[in-house]
């Protein structure tokens, strides 16, 4: 039985692909072979020994220390793409809240007090001069990071027949692909904020990241510009938007991020990280966690990870071995000499590496024994090895 602990609400569908026989899910559980979590912050201190993998049902990871993860050989995998139809929609809410005082409006109809249905009326026709708003067609979109949601955003926002102009100095081939060619590439990110009417952030927050939105940038923007970060916080510098919020510099702020230094703030719309909330999200995301922990597992593959090369080899006869190894010559041939030392042949194998870390799959015609586990285990670089399928 594999045991798999969660955090967060996880969506059910997500969970009910845990096979029951094999699997035990649950909130509370000692020694569990993998944790399932979303926003939970995860220190490595809060990852027992027993951990294999550690599943996002999400895209960012920054709630996760997979620095330690990499370093105890621990497979961090998340759900790309799977809650982006959500968060580009709230996005588009972000865009039009921002533009027809929407809030303004809402709050102001609720507080009506009247007569009869022609004094509700005379008071509606009376008050509405005071939101006033303006259109998103014409106007410029600035789109930060060409990911999932940025890229569609991006098609959302020419759909609505606004300019779209984007910026990622780390575009992958894919995502270049799924890009409108209508998004005209900028240069800079200053290049980008200068034009951009509307300026929406879709990148990790990452050390590079932290704070790339502050006073600085914030100074060349429009004045009646509109700044979203539905990314993360700390990308942006509250307290520096709040300053251009106040100085007349910005025209407003929507942000998933709610803070102290925003609080209160003329010109702020904050909502309480909504992005992926969509039953339709959450389920894509517990469902793609999900299979990925499962058949890391019981097949030792690895799909969507952010710290492992994917790896897929067929599930086929034999007993499969998964090393993880430090990314140094000649770990690979060490394991095969102990293999060929304990005379087992080898039926098929895989092996790839990422960054500082390669791992293997090798299918195998019979067991090692546990004597032979320990000497790979042993060898000089190995973080770790284990026995997918006795
Ligand atoms: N508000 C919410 O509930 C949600 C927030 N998010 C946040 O949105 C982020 C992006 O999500 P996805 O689009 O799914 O990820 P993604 O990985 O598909 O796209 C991120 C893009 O950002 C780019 N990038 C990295 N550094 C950059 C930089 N310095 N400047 C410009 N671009 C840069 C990357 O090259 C990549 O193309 C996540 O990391 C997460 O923090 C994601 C889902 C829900
Ligand atoms: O799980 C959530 O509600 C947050 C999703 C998110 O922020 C992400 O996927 O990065």
């Amino acid at each position: 039985m594999f045991r798999i602990r969660t955090y967060n609400q996880i969506a059910l569908r997500g969970l009910e692909r845990f096979p029951r026989d094999r699997f035990e899910v649950a909130s509370e559980l000692s020694e569990p072979d993998a944790l399932l979590l979303r926003s939970h912050p995860l220190g490595g201190a809060d990852i027992p020994p027993t951990v294999k993998a550690v599943a996002r049902a999400g895209a960012g990871v920054n709630n996760i220390d997979v620095a330690h993860c990499s370093a105890r050989g621990i497979p961090v995998f998340n759900t790309p793409g799977a809650n982006a139809n959500a968060v580009k929609e709230l996005v588009v809410a972000g865009l039009l809240l921002a533009s027809r005082h929407l809030r303004e409006g809402l709050d102001w109809v609720a507080g009506l007090r009247a007569d009869s249905e022609a004094d509700l009326h005379r008071q509606v026709e009376e008050g509405k001069k005071h939101f006033q708003g303006r259109e998103l067609r014409g106007r410029t979109l600035g789109v930060v990071g060409l990911g999932a949601i940025g890229s569609r955003v991006a098609h959302t926002a020419l759909s609505l027949d606004m300019n779209v102009i984007g910026y990622d100095p780390a575009l992958s081939v894919d995502a270049a692909w799924r890009l409108p060619s209508q998004v005209a590439p900028m240069a800079s990110l200053e290049a980008l904020l200068a034009r951009a009417d509307y300026v929406t952030l879709h990148l990790p927050l990452l050390d590079a990241t932290r704070n790339l939105i502050g006073a600085a940038q914030l100074a060349p923007m429009k004045e009646d510009a509109v700044l979203l970060n539905f990314a993360r916080q700390g990308i942006v510098d509250d307290a520096a938007v709040a300053e251009a919020l106040r100085a007349g510099k910005l025209r407003g702020f929507v942000t998933d991020f709610p803070s102290l230094a925003l609080t209160g703030v003329p010109g702020v719309l904050a909502l309480p990280h909504l992005g992926a909330s969509t039953g339709e999200s959450e389920e894509n995301c517990a469902v793609m966690a999900a299979e990925a922990l499962t058949d890391f597992l019981e097949n030792g593959n690895i799909r969507h990870s952010v710290n492992f090369p994917d790896l897929i080899l067929e599930p086929g006869p034999g007993v499969r071995l998964a090393v993880t190894n430090r990314n140094i010559p000649k770990m690979l041939g060490q394991v095969l000499s102990v293999l060929a030392d304990a005379d087992i042949n080898v039926i098929d194998m895989l092996n790839k590496s990422r960054d500082e870390l390669a791992y293997n799959l090798l299918d195998l015609e019979e067991e090692p024994t546990e004597a032979a586990m320990a000497r790979i285990r042993a060898l000089e670089g190995v973080v770790n090895a284990r026995l997918v399928r006795p």
